[in-house]
């Protein structure tokens, strides 16, 4: 299941910079982490309407592969599994196999992106490439150079941009810089979709989440991301309500929708239920889907396919029977 272009939503013109918004911005801690709370302490569904549950959170999956030893062999092993996420078979008892039923995206490092383009047009399947870029994880390079990473992605093929944000100007708060960076890293993607990683766990206090999340949907993101995976404290419930009130906010603003991707550290199937009820409920049923939500992740799929080969046969699979890139 794949979004074409025309879903893909870009601002038509970027608004401006506007201090209003995030001047006097407070975010209130004890009710953040209460919510939270709440949403893990909440049932998730079960039988059937797990099984379907899962299935779209398949869908919303960017399979992501950011190690130092990739190489071809690898990334053309993640983009087959991207192409045929869950066994044929399994879903052919769900009777699902004809839904075409794909991962959202692969997810690669800007070196990378020739190789599963290469895969991807082999098996003649238009499955999007995005790339990190703009010098993931930390963004410690110099501006130019984190430009001309974005440059080359696109120019070998990649559809989305998973930029960095430069986590100095939110700690000294140099808003506007930011906004300025933003907008041509946004510039620079041209029409790829961008994907802001705000690396939440080194941004310091819920309110500077807040205003990076306003920051960088004001300079044209399209979505806006927690965390590389690289950092020490990655998706987590709290900052994700932070980083949902903030699109809500926007979108009550603007009327535009951002899309909202939680990423590093999802291993499980049940944390997938409960990061989709969390949107579901935060911002409705507008965000259940690929081009408005993502889940970051190199080893979610794993369990996710596991729990759905017991929904079909009762019985829990040895290793052998679901491969993984
Ligand atoms: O953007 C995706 C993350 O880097 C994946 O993190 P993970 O390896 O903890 O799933």
């Amino acid at each position: 299941m794949q979004f074409t272009k025309g879903q893909l939503q870009k601002h038509s013109s970027i608004p401006k910079f506007n201090f209003f918004w995030i001047a006097k911005v407070k975010v209130n801690t004890q009710a953040v982490l209460k919510r939270a709370q709440h949403v893990q302490g909440q049932k998730t569904p079960k039988k059937q309407w797990q099984a379907a549950w899962l299935l779209k959170a398949v869908t919303c999956i960017d399979l992501t592969t950011l190690a130092g030893d990739d190489t071809p062999s690898n990334i053309h092993r993640l983009c087959l599994k991207a192409i045929q996420p869950v066994r044929y078979d399994l879903l052919k008892k769900m009777d699902m196999h004809d839904k075409g039923i794909t991962t959202a995206a692969v997810c690669v490092y800007p070196s990378r992106v020739a190789d599963a383009i290469k895969l991807l047009n082999a098996a003649n399947s238009s499955l999007p490439v995005a790339s990190v870029a703009t010098g993931f994880p930390t963004g410690q390079t110099p501006l130019e150079t984190r430009l001309q990473e974005v440059h080359m992605a696109v120019a070998d093929g990649a559809t989305e941009i998973d930029i960095v944000i430069n986590r100095m100007l939110v700690l000294t708060g140099q808003w506007e810089a930011l906004y300025d960076e933003i907008c041509q890293f946004r510039q620079a993607c041209s029409d790829a979709h961008m994907k802001t990683i705000l690396a939440i766990g080194e941004l310091g206090t819920f309110t500077n989440v807040y205003k990076a999340s306003m920051v960088a949907m004001m300079a044209g993101s399209d979505f806006i991301k927690t965390s590389t995976g690289k950092e020490v404290v990655n998706a987590t419930y709290p900052v994700a309500i932070v980083m949902m009130r903030a699109i809500r906010n926007y979108f009550l603003c603007t009327g535009h929708k951002v899309g909202f991707k939680p990423a590093g550290g999802i291993r499980t199937a049940q944390e997938s239920l409960v990061w989709l009820t969390l949107i579901k409920e935060e911002l409705g049923n507008d965000w259940l889907c690929p081009h408005l939500f993502r889940l970051g992740a190199s080893s979610l799929l794993a369990d996710i396919e596991r729990q759905i080969y017991h929904y079909v046969t009762g019985q829990y699979a040895a290793y052998h029977e679901l491969p993984m890139p």
